[in-house]
């Protein structure tokens, strides 16, 4: 088989309204951030597949003869994506040791790779290659790290394997694939997730593979086009926490209690209808306080819902409180539990009363930054690669696209293998 080397990227994400609610089946309005996860591959000669996960400090090899004796039976065609496979996660659990209540990062990462590079090329030849995955998102803060992650792995072996076109020719920069084989890479990228996850509703990868903005509704994936550019300022409060844990914790709620919390998870939806329709009413006639003091109160709305479900936190309440002194309104975003919140600015927002807050949520102990959103999905990437002095290889095209803090992530660390 031949492989040859590439690179790919996928967009983390925010979600406006519907975290939690759009898992049963509501709808879901999310956005694509500027911060995203990259991706190198590299064939070799090693005999060997070898990842490199710097944000999580994983660095593992594997003989392909070892990876060979997993697969002893057919898994389906890699151009339709069947249920996940629970024996292939069985013997991968196994193969990796990992007992079953186990969550940790590195575990959860090497399970979803090695289910998608198995399934994608264990009916035949298994090649040699490198892949090193680093990012600009937290991991595991609510920007959709897992989905992205998931997204870059399944673009690379779809393609790697040839059910997706080859990568791009020498004089080009970036380019997407068209929309058949964009949806084939979020199914593959959806078992990803639910190795992660658990029971992802599919949203997060939606907006890795598609960018942009869109409204998920029981899989279905409806891009809005004509969306008002939003101002958002992103608040990491960094508090750890697992999707899996807070997902699974929700559903025992609803199980427990569900004529109390149905009510709830309707009123999500309907907040996320409200809102899609204040959105579109922005790009068709001339925006008005009255729009924004909508968008405020319906995040103010959601952000109690989000309480009720029991994915609050005494940090994320901190960064209501901060924001509301300052008249600014905020909600967490995604699975929260803690991780990140996001504040709404209005046009009119004067910059001394940004950075004020901003401020004063650092002073939290919290990372707050302005962000821009709707940034493409995945794309393959042609970067010129140089080594610096210290080893390490500078790749051009992704520092230019890296916008705060997390320069030190465009670095890809040295190969080590
Ligand atoms: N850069 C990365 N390198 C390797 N693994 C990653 C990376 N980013 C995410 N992951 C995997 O995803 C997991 C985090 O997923 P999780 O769903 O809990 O958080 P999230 O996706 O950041 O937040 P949310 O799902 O709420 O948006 C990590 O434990 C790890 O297994
Ligand atoms: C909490 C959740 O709704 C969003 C996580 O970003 C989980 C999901 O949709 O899979
Ligand atoms: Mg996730």
């Amino acid at each position: 088989m031949q492989v040859t080397d590439f690179y790919v990227s996928a967009p983390g994400k925010a979600i406006l309204h519907g975290e939690h609610a759009v898992v049963h089946g509501k709808v879901a309005l999310a956005v694509s951030l500027n911060l995203r996860t990259y991706l190198r591959l590299k064939a070799t000669t090693s005999g060997k597949v070898c990842i490199n996960l710097p944000n999580i400090d994983t660095f593992l090899s594997w003989d392909l003869s070892q990876l060979k004796q997993l697969v002893t039976y057919f898994h389906g065609k890699r151009d339709e994506v069947q249920r996940l496979d629970a024996e292939l996660v069985r013997r991968l659990r196994e193969f990796i040791g990992v007992t079953n209540g186990n969550l940790d990062t590195c575990s959860m990462a090497t399970l979803s790779f090695l289910y998608l590079y198995l399934s994608l090329f264990g009916s035949g030849e298994l090649p040699s290659l490198t892949l090193t995955v680093w990012s600009e998102l937290p991991t595991g803060a609510g920007l959709g790290s897992s989905a992205a992650y998931s997204v870059c792995l399944a673009a690379a072996l779809l393609c790697a394997s040839g059910a997706i076109p080859p990568p791009l020719k020498e004089w080009e920069h970036t380019a997407r694939w068209c929309q058949e084989e964009l949806e084939l890479i979020n199914s593959w990228a959806f078992q990803g997730e639910m190795i992660i996850h658990g029971n992802p509703s599919g949203v997060d990868n939606a907006v890795g593979t598609w960018g942009g903005m869109l409204r998920f509704l029981a899989g279905k994936i409806i891009p809005l086009s004509r969306v008002p550019l939003l101002r958002i300022l992103l608040t990491n409060t960094k508090v750890p926490r697992s999707t899996k844990v807070l997902v699974a914790g929700v559903k025992d709620k609803i199980n427990k209690f569900p004529s109390i919390m149905v009510p709830v998870l309707d009123s999500v939806d309907a907040i996320s209808c409200t809102c899609e329709k204040v959105l579109s009413e922005m790009t068709c006639e001339p925006i008005t306080g009255e729009h924004y003091n909508i968008l405020e109160e319906l995040i103010d709305i959601n952000q109690h819902h989000l309480n009720v479900m029991g994915v609050g936190h005494p940090a994320l309440d901190r960064l209501c409180q901060v924001t509301l002194a300052k008249g600014l309104h905020s909600k967490l975003t995604g699975a929260g539990g803690g991780g990140c919140g996001i504040t709404l600015l209005r046009p009119e927002t004067d910059s001394l009363i940004v950075q004020s807050t901003v401020q004063e949520l650092k002073d939290c102990g919290f990372d707050c930054w302005e962000t821009s959103i709707g940034g493409p999905g995945v794309q393959l990437l042609h970067l010129k690669g140089s080594t610096t002095s210290n080893g390490r290889i500078f790749l051009q095209g992704v520092l230019t696209s890296c916008t705060f803090q997390s320069l030190h992530f465009s670095l890809l660390p040295e190969e080590r293998n």
